[in-house]
């Protein structure tokens, strides 16, 4: 697929990875609608980014991903304003396994990524007035590998996983037109990475918190950039669909499929 002219929904698109696609997206010439919660850091991107690109190649569309309303209205929005979408990133996410957390971060994770899957599938089908395109779901390597820090996380990524090549190997979903893929990076250098390293986020105990580093030290850590790369060529490669995409520093980036036969 050509990027440029198309036009990409990108959830979380104001900090970190999410932030890392939309530049790119808008630097090989598509129309980005950044969709996220941070409703005054979401206006000041989008300035920035409008004097940078043209203020009609950018919108953002303040949006929780945890609701239908809000979400659906950020579909509506862009498609009126913008056209499409002919690419969607749910990449909106967040760490955290506390009593007070663990629910929201299967709200957010999977239930808001099942959301906008499901809402790009329909408004990306021909019944829905689209004409196909490519959807990319962030999860990570903590949804493929087990790990004893983050167990909730872990879950939630899984399921993104397993959904998300479950609907790409859908003869009905293949039919309209609609590519699926899904990232699966080990740790990335962004707000949210750095927030754990610092130890202001830990929930976990000291001696967990030592196991985390020695694991972060061990596979390393990867560029935005260096994940955006990756991202662009999931989305312009019409030969990648039904991907699992493994990237880590130390490995590099791996493409897996399976099929149904697979047993
Ligand atoms: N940084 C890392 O080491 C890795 C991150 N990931 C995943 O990549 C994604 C992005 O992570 P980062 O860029 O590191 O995080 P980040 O914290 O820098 O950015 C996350 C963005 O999502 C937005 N967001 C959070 N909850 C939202 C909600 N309910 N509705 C709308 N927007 C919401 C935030 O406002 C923020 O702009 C997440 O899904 C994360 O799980 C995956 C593997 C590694
Ligand atoms: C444990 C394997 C993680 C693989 C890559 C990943 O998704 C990492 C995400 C973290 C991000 O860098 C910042 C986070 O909060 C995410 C989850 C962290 C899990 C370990 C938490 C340990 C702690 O609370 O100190």
């Amino acid at each position: 697929m050509q990027i440029s002219g198309k036009v990409a929904l990108v959830t979380g698109g104001i900090s970190g990875i999410g932030q890392g696609f939309v530049e790119a997206l808008l630097a090989g010439g598509a129309k980005v609608s950044i969709v996220d919660f941070n409703e005054e850091a979401g206006r000041a991107t989008e300035k920035d980014l409008a004097e940078k690109y043209g203020s009609s190649n950018v919108i953002f569309c303040p949006c929780n991903v945890t609701s239908q309303e809000q979400f659906e209205e950020a579909f509506r929005r862009t498609r009126g304003v913008l056209g499409g979408p002919d690419i969607v990133v749910n990449n909106a996410g967040v760490g955290g396994e506390t009593d007070d957390k663990w629910e929201s971060v299967i709200d957010i994770n999977l239930k808001g990524t099942l959301r906008g899957t499901r809402l790009a599938l329909k408004y990306m089908s021909e019944a829905g007035g689209g004409s196909g395109g490519v959807i990319v779901n962030m999860a990570s390597m903590a949804g493929v590998n087990p790990n004893p820090f983050a167990p909730v996380y872990g879950a939630s990524k899984a399921g993104i996983i397993h959904a998300t090549r479950s609907l790409a190997i859908s003869p009905d979903v293949q039919k309209s037109g609609i590519r699926l893929n899904v990232m699966c990076p080990a740790f990335v250098d962004t707000p949210m990475f750095r927030n754990m390293a610092s130890g202001d986020a830990s929930q976990t105990s000291s001696s967990d918190q030592m196991a985390v580093k020695a694991f972060v030290d061990h596979i390393g850590v990867m560029s935005v950039d260096e994940v955006a790369a990756a991202f662009l060529d999931l989305v312009k490669d019409e030969t990648r669909s039904g991907i699992i995409l493994r990237c880590a520093k130390k490995t590099g980036i791996q493409y897996s499929t399976l099929s149904v036969q697979d047993v």
